[in-house]
């Protein structure tokens, strides 16, 4: 029997120091995200950025967190509740750090007699520090608890038509009425060695001004080409003119060289090029989170006012919107007709 697990991040259990050190701890010891050899991941997590990151993050989710908890795992359970109404095979939700986890979305499955999994990681961009760790957490429970299960892995849609399109009418919509003078894609900014460790090339990504144009097999697993690509089709969708858009990477931690250029170094600089109208969208988020809510539409918000700009308008993500709820219905239901087919 056919089965979907949705995969989002996470978040902490509460807005709490308590609460944010084990989730960041989960997080930031996992090798695919800080990718150095275990006693140093564990000295630099444990011995230096745990003994204040919690308090500081905490202060953060403090100011976006809801009622009904963190925004993230709320629209992700939003988001679930309608796709389940859509199509006709059981469908879990897990998160790669905290809760609901992998591993009980995979027990919730199981319960229900689901042997052949679709795994749809909620991330329109492939990276090894989002994407590859969820499959590998995945493959190792498979094969400890659930042996009899077959996975069948939805790859990156950074380049798919209905993605792609519900990103467009998004953006459109939201732009009604406002007459910006330049629209941000700020994409989650990654270390510049994660790319040339998914390159499978071993030689393209040169992280320059044409490897991520310049076509490859490297760009399957290419964070970078990925988010040039989401970009490139939306403004085509959009018709928006060379000039009037550009590309930036965000949250990044001190130590590494990560992808620039860098959105607060670049949004302060706007309005003294003239931009004081400005709309941002953060597509390698499906679902608002500490990064878009706090990060781009508090503070981003207030540097780039601070810096003489006028009006900001921070662009929701696709969150549990029909149209986005329908593509990926579209998706699983065309996944259970193709099984269907083969068997
Ligand atoms: C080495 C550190 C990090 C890498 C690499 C990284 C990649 C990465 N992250 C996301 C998505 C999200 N990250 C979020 C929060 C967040 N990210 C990092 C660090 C790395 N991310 C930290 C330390 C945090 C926690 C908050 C903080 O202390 O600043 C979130 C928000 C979660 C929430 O609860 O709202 C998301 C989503 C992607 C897609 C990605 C690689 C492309
Ligand atoms: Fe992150
Ligand atoms: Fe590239």
């Amino acid at each position: 029997m056919k089965g979907v697990l949705l995969v989002n991040l996470g978040s902490p259990e509460s807005p709490t120091a308590k609460d944010v050190k084990p989730y960041l701890d989960e997080f930031l010891m996992d090798k695919y995200v800080i990718d150095v050899p275990f006693l140093l991941r564990a000295l630099l997590v444990r011995g230096i950025i745990l003994q204040t990151r919690p308090k500081k993050s905490a202060a953060a989710y403090a100011k976006i967190w809801w009622d009904e908890g963190s925004p993230l795992v709320v629209i992700s359970k939003r988001m679930h509740a309608k796709v389940k109404q859509l199509v006709n095979v059981p469908v879990s939700l897990a998160m790669r750090y905290g809760n609901p986890s992998l591993l009980s979305g995979l027990q919730e499955l199981h319960d229900q007699g689901v042997n052949e999994v679709l795994l749809f990681p909620l991330y329109p961009q492939h990276a090894m520090a989002s994407t590859t760790t969820i499959l590998e957490l995945a493959e190792e429970h498979r094969k400890k608890y659930f042996p009899e299960m077959n996975f069948t892995i939805v790859p990156a849609f950074y380049n798919k038509p209905d993605y792609l399109q519900n990103l467009a009418d998004s953006i459109k919509g939201h732009l009604k009425g406002y007459d910006y003078d330049h629209l941000l894609f700020s994409y989650h900014g990654i270390p510049e060695r994660h790319i040339r460790k998914t390159d499978i090339t071993k030689s393209h990504c040169k992280i320059d001004g044409s490897c991520c144009n310049t076509p490859s097999p490297a760009h399957e697993f290419c964070y970078r080409h990925q988010c040039y690509e989401t970009t490139k089709q939306v403004v085509k969708l959009l018709g928006i003119p060379e000039g009037k858009y550009s590309q930036t990477f965000q949250s990044r931690l001190a130590g590494d060289k990560w992808l620039t250029p860098y959105t607060d170094v670049e949004v302060n600089k706007m309005p003294e090029k003239g931009i004081k109208k400005l709309a941002v969208v953060t597509p390698a988020f499906v679902s608002d989170c500490l990064e878009t809510l706090e990060e781009i539409a508090m503070e981003a918000n207030h540097e780039f006012k601070a810096h003489g700009g006028e009006e900001f308008l921070a662009i929701p993500c696709l969150n549990d919107s029909d149209a986005w709820c329908n593509t990926v219905s579209n998706w699983i239901t065309e996944w259970v007709a193709v099984e269907k087919t083969n068997a």
